[in-house]
């Protein structure tokens, strides 16, 4: 790639803002005209991120020479942009209208899409008008998830976040959604408790309907069902998402309840997909994730139709390019002041980390510079009595992305200013506490004892962006699910990795499985048999646990 001179000049620059202390940095006048963005009912606000006009116009220079818009238009086509896997990133097509044409290899995969997606909304209406019942004739009142990764964050993040939205709650009345992701025998109790087969339908997703805890998960509740009802009752009771609709059939399920999705799909970028909208569906009523998938769809739109300067998700990705690699940051927070997003964080943890934790590029090589940061977060304003300390005075500096919204789902006005108000003051105060910080002189004249200056002192100039969305709803969600699932893309893209396999999870998954075969050895040979790893010590360490229990 021939940017050597650009990706210097940003390392100078970089070097020279690191002297500037951000608090200058936001005095600068008319700062707004490029830092804060409105488009789509969205304000972006970067104006506390270590970015000047200079560092950004070498940003969008990066980006012409790397071709990030081409390529971000290739993903758009169905090319094939994920190289090692072969296959197009095709998961814009999911939200695509109708008459779009989107072609796969020359297929227009529009056809295939809405194929699903009526199949998604005609078997939703027959289970939620009673139409199809479990095998006890009993209408179906609970849905179970049973699914992994990228088969689980995400729509278990939709859920959470639409399930005390006044419209998609009003859907749901009656009805009750459960998540079984981890192997844990825990999880599955818990997920069980209460339930009563006769009344719940389980959606198997999986993408490849070969993870072993999902597997395993979904053989646990079709004996559930095959305890309470009969062997007969799987059909009435257990329906699946898969791209491997022969596994599916093979498991058990009638062909009738499958639902397909394809391998251009990838798994953390899936719940567009049946992945999210069948489950969803059946709790929502399809009409709310519609509208989710319409605001998905606006989002893109605005992706890849707007200039450099005013796309949001752009900016967002290069600000995270920059902070990564150029400043250096190696830690990223994002804190949704909603509590409805408290699993927003855990999704964009799989969705950036998995996509962009890579240490070579799409050729091959290793590459000489950071990429992709760790990703967590909390809902404020939990978070600001938890991590926040770290955040404000702590060694590692943490560039923090906030959410809020301007109305709240639910509000309480019983004092001077509103419960939303209350939080949102807290939102607002944040990113300046963290961008100005404290002086010793501040203290002083606060008249704070000499002997707690240092500990009461606070260095400012960290940096933040702010997201302010006007509400929370099926739609604007469908939005901030793009634009966070596009910075990651814009990311990967710049750094030329792939941001679309995830060839890092294998080496576990195959020493599992190495270990599950020998555990059943040692099991049936009552402790007979030899365990053999690769060294002593994982070696003891598992025949410990095997002779203890
Ligand atoms: O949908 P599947 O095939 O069960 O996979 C679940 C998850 O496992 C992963 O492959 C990682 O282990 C994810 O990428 C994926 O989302």
């Amino acid at each position: 790639m021939s940017s050597g001179n650009t990706w210097d000049t940003l390392a100078t620059l970089a070097n020279k803002i690191q002297k500037v202390h951000l608090k200058d940095l936001i005095s600068e006048p008319h700062r707004e005209q490029y830092c804060l963005i409105e488009k789509n009912g969205i304000i972006l606000d970067l104006s506390r991120q270590k970015i000047d006009r200079e560092v950004l116009k070498h940003l969008f220079q990066l980006s012409t020479e790397r071709q990030l818009v081409e390529r971000i238009k290739s993903m758009f086509k169905g090319e094939q942009v994920n190289d090692t896997e072969k296959r197009a990133a095709l998961h814009i097509a999911l939200r695509a209208k109708r008459n779009q044409r989107i072609e796969v290899c020359g297929e227009n995969v529009m056809v295939e899409i809405y194929a699903v997606l009526d199949k998604i909304s005609q078997f939703v209406c027959r289970v939620r008008e009673g139409t199809f019942r479990g095998f006890t004739n009993k209408p179906i009142k609970n849905f179970i998830s049973i699914g992994i990764g990228g088969s689980y964050l995400g729509p278990e993040f939709v859920y959470e976040a639409l399930r005390s939205d006044p419209e998609a709650k009003k859907a749901a009345d009656g009805y009750c959604l459960r998540f079984l992701s981890n192997v844990d025998p825990v999880d599955y109790f818990r997920v069980i408790q209460g339930l009563n087969p006769e009344e719940t339908l389980a959606v198997i997703v999986s993408k490849s309907f070969t993870t072993p805890e999902t597997m395993r998960n979904a053989r646990n509740i079709r004996q559930w069902f095959i305890n309470a009802l009969s062997e007969d009752s799987i059909s009435h009771h257990m329906v699946a998402v898969s791209t491997n609709l022969e596994a599916v059939r093979d498991f058990g399920i009638d062909p009738e309840n499958a639902f397909g999705f394809w391998d251009w799909v990838g798994g953390r970028y899936s719940v567009c997909s049946a992945v999210g909208i069948l489950p969803l569906s059946l709790y929502f009523g399809f009409d709310t994730m519609r509208e989710f998938l319409d605001g998905a769809q606006d989002m893109d739109q605005h992706f890849v139709h707007t200039p450099m300067e005013q796309n949001i998700p752009l900016l967002m990705g290069l600000v995270g390019v920059w902070n990564r690699t150029f400043l250096g940051y190696p830690v990223r927070a994002l804190l949704p002041y909603s509590q409805a997003l408290l699993r927003f964080p855990a999704h964009i943890q799989q969705v950036d980390m998995e996509s962009n934790g890579k240490s070579v590029d799409r050729h091959g090589s290793v590459v000489s510079f950071p990429t992709g940061p760790i990703n967590f977060g909390e809902p404020g304003t939990n978070g600001q009595h938890s991590f926040y300390q770290l955040l404000h005075q702590g060694k590692t500096i943490v560039p923090a992305d906030f959410i809020g919204y301007i109305h709240s789902h639910q509000d309480i006005s019983t004092d001077e200013i509103s419960a939303h108000d209350e939080l949102m003051c807290n939102l607002f105060a944040q990113p300046d506490a963290l961008a100005l910080g404290k002086t010793a002189e501040e203290c002083r004249k606060e008249g704070i004892a000499e002997y707690l200056i240092p500990h009461r002192t606070f260095p400012g100039n960290r940096p933040s962006t702010i997201l302010l969305l006007t509400k929370l709803n099926a739609f604007a969600l469908g939005q901030l699910l793009a634009i966070f699932e596009h910075r990651t893309v814009v990311e990967g893209f710049l750094w030329d990795i792939n941001s679309f396999d995830q060839w890092g999870v294998e080496l576990g998954k195959v020493l599992a499985k190495d270990i599950r075969q020998q555990m059943i050895q040692y099991r049936k040979k009552s402790g007979q048999a030899k365990i053999a790893l690769s060294n002593p010590c994982s070696e003891k360490l598992l025949k410990k646990y095997l002779d203890s229990c």
